[in-house]
Formats: structure tokens, C-alpha cells, sequence
């Protein structure tokens, strides 16, 4: 299924018939991905009392009740709603679910005991600097991190002048592999957080971030549509099946 795309004066065309997946699927056991020190998510049938609610149990249907974190355990998009003391939600604050986006596959530097993306190496990578959206595939990429636990692992983050650049130059939907785009123990600092919301100051109400992505490494680097479709949660943050659609032409 082709479609036509205009947007801010070009044409663009796309294959719906080809999507590609940019989200973790979430599972009850300890091959889901796991951060911020909790256990793996659980998929368990309802039990009323002798009574398993399991088809191969003698129950007419499957009905499971899942427990979960999307922070923790899941592809999920959050809003300011995750640092402001007011609530603010997802479901509220993203209201249109296609953007242009940029796919840049950066490895982190060394600074310290720390691994860290940097405006330098954001500003030398990235093409287009009219994106709506950023996706940074970090390197090494490997299918291991489907899986990964990421607790204590002090992962790679982005640098606070990084993200005001990124906020500098518009972009609105910010997606990363990583679990978090701040450091992992940094104190409720929050910096790349805060400056990519501008909060309190001058705050971007409609602006995400999406972590806990997986790109493929068969999806190369370039410029592609993005359907960022987190479900309806009254909440900071919901799970997310990001989408990229190749641009044909
Ligand atoms: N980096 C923060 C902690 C933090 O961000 C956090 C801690 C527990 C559970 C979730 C967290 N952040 C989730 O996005 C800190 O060290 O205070």
C-alpha cells in the first residue's frame, strides 16, 4: 500500500505494506528487557479460586492480567508528565502520531567512568536538521539488548548540551535504545530530561521520549516516516510501537 506524503513542501512516498518495528515486545519472564532494579513483568492467567482462567486449563478463554513498568520494562513514550510535580499525561499532551524522522547511529564516548553522547557528535551526524524526531541506534548494536538488564550498568547518556541542541533545533520526538536518556545514578539531576522539556521554564508540553527501542541493524541510517503510537494511558508514560516507514522517493 503506497501512499503520498507532502509535507513542508516535498513530496515524499511510502509502503505502508512495510513497516519496520522499531519497539521491544514485552513478555512475562526474565528475557524482557529489565531496568530501575525491578523484576521481569508478569503475564499470569486470573485464578478464581480453584478455577484457572487457561484455555489448556479447562477455561473457555485465555485471560491474563499483566503486571508491568513502562519505564522499566517496556518500548514507552513519556511526556513531562515523568519529572513535573502537576500531572501531566501522555494521552493529554501527544495529540498526532506521524513525524519525519532521523535514524543516526552513534557510539558513545568515554569521558571518565562514563559513556556519553555529545553535541559535537549529534551536530556532525545528524542531516537534516528540519526532523521532527530523532532516533539514535547506539553502537555496538546487538539483538542482546531485547533482553538486556540494565540495572547498575551505568549506561550511555546524552550530555546536557546535547539535548538543548536538540531542543534548539525543534525537534519534538526523541527515541533512544537506552533505558533512560540521563545517566542511570545522577542524583534526580534529570539534565537531558529537563532540558529537552525546558522545564519548568518554558515548558514543551507535546514534545516525548521514547526509550527502550530496538533498531535492527538491517534498518540503516537516513531519513524515514515515524508512527509513534504509545497506547491511551492516563499516565507520564505508556508503551509504545514506534514504526519507521522507508521514504521511496
Ligand atoms: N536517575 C535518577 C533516578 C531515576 O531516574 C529513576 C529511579 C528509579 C526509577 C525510575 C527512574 N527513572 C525512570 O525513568 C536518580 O539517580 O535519582
Amino acid at each position: 500500500m503506497l501512499a503520498s506524503i507532502s509535507h513542508k513542501g516535498h513530496s515524499y512516498k511510502i509502503d505502508f505494506s512495510k513497516p519496520l518495528d522499531i519497539s521491544i515486545s514485552l513478555r512475562g519472564d526474565n528475557k524482557n528487557p529489565m531496568a530501575w532494579y525491578l523484576q521481569h513483568p508478569e503475564i499470569e492467567p486470573v485464578i478464581d479460586g480453584d478455577f484457572i482462567e487457561k484455555v489448556s486449563k479447562g477455561s473457555s478463554v485465555n485471560f491474563n492480567s499483566i503486571w508491568f513498568n513502562p519505564h522499566a520494562h517496556a518500548t514507552h513514550t513519556e511526556c513531562v508528565g515523568h519529572i513535573s510535580s502537576e500531572l501531566n499525561t501522555i494521552q493529554q499532551h501527544l495529540k498526532t502520531f506521524f513525524f519525519k524522522a532521523e535514524l543516526i547511529s552513534l557510539e558513545p564516548q568515554q569521558k571518565g567512568d562514563n559513556l556519553v553522547f555529545t553535541k559535537k557528535q549529534i551536530s556532525e551526524k545528524l542531516k537534516n536538521i528540519d526532523t521532527e524526531a530523532l532516533v539514535i541506534r547506539t553502537l555496538p548494536n546487538y539483538i542482546g539488548k531485547i533482553s538486556k538488564d540494565h540495572s547498575h550498568t551505568n549506561w550511555p547518556y546524552i550530555e546536557e548540551d546535547a539535548m538543548i541542541l536538540i531542543r534548539e533545533l525543534g525537534i519534538k520526538h526523541f527515541l533512544t535504545d537506552q533505558p533512560s536518556v540521563d545517566k542511570e545514578k545522577d542524583d534526580g539531576k534529570l539534565l537531558a530530561h529537563r532540558a529537552f522539556w525546558d522545564y519548568p521554564k518554558n515548558t514543551r508540553f507535546d514534545a516525548t521520549i521514547t526509550e527502550l527501542i530496538y533498531v535492527p541493524n538491517k534498518i540503516e541510517d537516513g531519513e524515514y516516516f515515524l508512527n509513534l503510537q504509545p497506547a491511551s494511558f492516563e499516565n507520564d508514560a505508556a508503551p509504545c510501537k514506534p514504526v519507521l516507514y522507508k521514504i521511496i522517493d
